[in-house]
């Protein structure tokens, strides 16, 4: 196993600034470290960093959209390198419109793939429907096949091609989508297990459920992106968007070693943690020591030992 670590210190898909410290926070919990102590190897890309690209003023009500494609722009470049140099690919974050450059670039360097996107948050609004603004809550709209006649062509986004099919996408965690976010996962028929079915069936299905159901047709490489906001705010507080009643530190772990188990995961990314946003240093250590023992638990650390 080897991974391929790259940081994305990017903030402008939301509003909140602090999360483009979140790679070097993560670097500095121990995380190369801790793989390599594993065994297993690492390749450290550095961070992408984002010199404030000057932003036109217009934007139709969409905050930094030129900025937001260039960023991505790039991090798809970095992201297909990785894969080409044959690593499992680790993406830190920085906001979730960051899923718009790795999920691309995996899918430039592998082909068809699945995407497990684990959250408290769907990201699926469209440039037309969303409330914010926001682009870390619009990311699944540019990727996916079946949307793309509802995404206008924005400055500096003409790069982006959808890589993504409906069926290959499976949702983990949901418990705060916009009504127009719900109509586009029925349209679509997205399989989601919102915070409710985990509790309904438990973990252990739920992730036998999505490999099931990712791989009836065939096994593709796995893009996991997980922002931390999916795990109960009490164990991740220091986040831009948190939300009430999620998953537990062992459910979120869990999910990472089982995904590690079934050999397919290609790529993960870690997205949203702002170290500015928690009232105590406690807080920001419990928010980026789970973000490290979430990764750990995909390149194989068990605890059982
Ligand atoms: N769906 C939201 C949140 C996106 C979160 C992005 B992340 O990467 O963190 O998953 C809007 C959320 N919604 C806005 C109206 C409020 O009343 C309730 C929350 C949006 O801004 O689109
Ligand atoms: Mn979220
Ligand atoms: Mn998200
Ligand atoms: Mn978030």
């Amino acid at each position: 196993r080897s991974a391929g670590v790259v940081g994305a210190a990017f903030c402008r898909g939301q509003s909140r600034s602090g999360v483009e410290e979140g790679p070097d926070r993560i670097r500095a919990a121990g995380l190369l470290d801790r793989l390599q102590q594993r065994g297993c190897a690492v390749k450290d890309y550095g961070n992408l960093v984002f010199d404030d690209v000057v932003e036109p003023s217009g934007g139709g009500g969409l905050r930094s959209v030129a900025a937001v494609g260039g960023a991505n722009r790039r991090l798809s470049e970095a992201m297909k390198a990785v894969k080409e140099d044959g690593h499992t690919a680790v993406m830190l974050g920085g906001d979730h419109s960051l899923a718009i450059g790795s999920i691309h670039g995996h899918a430039a360097a592998v082909g068809q793939l699945s995407v497990v996107w684990v959250d408290a948050h769907a990201d699926i609004n469209t440039p037309l429907t969303t409330y914010t603004g926001n682009f870390h809550g619009q990311p699944m709209s540019f990727l996916l096949h079946e949307l793309q006649s509802k995404v206008p062509v924005l400055p500096n986004f003409s790069w982006v091609k959808p890589c993504v099919s409906a069926k290959d996408l499976v949702y983990i965690g949901l418990r705060d989508v916009d009504p127009a976010e719900h109509y586009i996962l029925k349209m679509l028929g997205v399989k989601v297990f919102s915070i409710s079915e985990v509790d309904r069936l438990g973990i252990a299905r739920v992730m036998e459920e999505t490999c099931d159901y990712l791989t009836a047709r065939g096994k593709k490489p796995v893009h996991l992106s997980y922002d931390v906001d999916a795990i109960d705010p009490s164990v991740t507080p220091a986040t831009g968007t948190p939300v009430v009643g999620g998953l537990t530190y062992r459910e979120g772990v869990y999910i990472t070693e089982h995904l590690c188990g079934t050999g397919l995961l290609s790529a993960v990314d870690l997205v949203e943690v702002n170290p500015l946003l928690a009232k105590t240093d406690q807080d920001v250590q419990s928010t980026v020591n789970t973000a490290v023992d979430l990764l750990l638990g995909c390149f194989g650390r068990l605890r059982e030992g």
